[in-house]
């Protein structure tokens, strides 16, 4: 019945092809390749992206309960506990080197697109169907694995000082963990009615605008208006 459509994961990335390149050509990311990148922005980013992977992880944990076999069970709460992971490590390297200590973390309040990026997030794990919230967690492996590997091709920089950022998502074991989303994106797909594969191009498009922002927005030091 469904099992001859275009992967969902290929017609997702053509539809947003545009937006895309628009995140792969934003000024943070050709200015961090070239390590040319204003610390006080890279500090906001890696401050937000603290917060953003601990609700990520939650939201990785839900997926993991909802999955429909033990593989999708064993896929997500590793990537659960790998986000964890990343986020000491980013702890151990940037703050250390920028003098946050965890309390200081903790008292920086979640910038605007990063509240409106983790609120969707949790908010599409906690109410909508397995297949819906594999299209919401999807950009946020596939548009770094991309970004990663774009930057890792392109810094060519020596000492620049966001090479372990570089290194963790143009690597190899990221890599993997894109491949594996994409795959189990795909296969869950086919089997959806194409209702609920538009509802996942809806939850794949706002993710990818809200990688979109959660760049930018570092790169103005967003704060909160009022
Ligand atoms: C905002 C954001 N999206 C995706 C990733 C990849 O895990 C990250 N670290 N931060």
């Amino acid at each position: 019945m469904s099992s001859n459509v275009t992967p969902f994961s290929a017609e997702a990335w053509r539809r947003n092809a545009d937006l895309y390149e628009a995140i792969r050509t934003l000024p943070f990311n050709t200015e961090l390749a070239a390590g040319a990148l204003r610390q006080d922005r890279f500090q906001h980013y890696i401050v937000q992206d603290g917060h953003y992977l601990a609700d990520y992880a939650r939201a990785l944990a839900i997926a993991a309960a909802k999955a429909d076999d033990a593989n999708g069970i064993i896929q997500f709460s590793k990537a659960a506990t790998e986000a964890i992971v990343v986020e000491r490590a980013l702890h151990e390297t940037y703050f250390a080197r920028f003098g946050i200590d965890r309390q200081a973390f903790e008292a920086i309040a979640l910038s605007p697109a990063c509240h409106h990026y983790t609120a969707f997030l949790l908010a599409t794990a906690y109410a909508q169907p397995y297949p819906v919230v594999l299209a919401a967690l999807l950009p946020c492996f596939w548009v770094y694995g991309e970004v990663g590997k774009d930057i890792l091709a392109n810094a060519t920089t020596p000492d620049n000082p966001y090479q372990a950022w570089i290194d963790t998502y143009g690597g190899e074991d990221f890599q993997a963990a894109v491949d594996g989303a994409i795959a189990t994106t795909d296969r869950v797909a086919a089997g959806e009615t194409l209702a609920t594969r538009e509802a996942m191009h809806l939850a794949f498009q706002r993710a990818m605008q809200l990688e979109w922002m959660f760049w930018d927005s570092a790169h103005r030091l967003e704060a909160w208006p009022v």
